[in-house]
């Protein structure tokens, strides 16, 4: 990666089932998230700035669980994770904020408002790599649908919901929490990613 780096940034709203009738509507919020974050890096603006614009953008759409879409746990309420890191530094911010519905801008820099709608269908991420060879990803969930107060899932925990480094790439997880965590899913990722570099400079 060096400054002439083309800008790259790819964005998930979740793997789980998404139903029939929300699939547009999540095809349409994943698009509009990737164009803003495109558009960022566009204009020179760096990956963490990309990932959390996107991000944002699907906390602040109701079709997606994460910020005002955020499913409720089983007391009824909403406990949202959310983690941005960036790959030049491996600095990280984030974690459990219910009383914001823009987790992701809360960690970096932003502030959210208390969200009133809940039904969304899943997390959502975004990785990106910016035009100076930086990488960074961010991750927003509510969660798992009547989770156990207090939970806190994969998502704010480095290396499980996400990990970026510049030097290799980024990765932005989405799945059944308890496992993420167990194989340490996206520092695994981005190990084999490093791998798989060096092989190539090998050959
Ligand atoms: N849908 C998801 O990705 C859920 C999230 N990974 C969690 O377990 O909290």
């Amino acid at each position: 990666m060096n400054s002439t780096q083309h800008p790259v940034i790819a964005v998930h709203g979740g793997a789980w089932a998404i139903p029939d009738t929300v699939a547009e509507a999540s095809v349409t919020g994943v698009k509009l998230a990737v164009k803003e974050g495109f558009r960022i890096l566009q204009q020179g603006g760096t990956a963490v700035d990309a990932v959390v614009a996107a991000v944002s953008l699907m906390e602040d759409n109701p079709v997606f669980d994460a910020g005002i879409g955020s499913v409720l746990n089983s007391a009824g309420e909403v406990e949202m994770d959310a983690v941005v890191m960036d790959g030049q530094t491996l600095k990280a911010g984030g974690g459990m904020c219910p009383e914001h519905s823009t987790p992701c801008a809360v960690g970096s820099s932003g502030h959210g408002e208390g969200q009133d709608i809940n039904s969304g269908c899943d997390t959502v991420g975004a990785v990106a790599l910016d035009s100076a060879g930086n990488t960074a990803f961010a991750t927003s969930t509510g969660g798992i649908t009547a989770k156990r107060p207090g939970r806190v899932g994969d998502s704010p925990i480095i290396g499980a919901g996400g990990y970026a480094d510049s030097q290799v790439g980024a990765v932005s997880s989405t799945g059944h929490g308890e496992a993420i965590i167990r194989t340490c899913l996206a520092h695994h990722i981005i190990s084999l990613m490093n791998a798989g570099k060096h092989q190539d400079y090998g050959q």
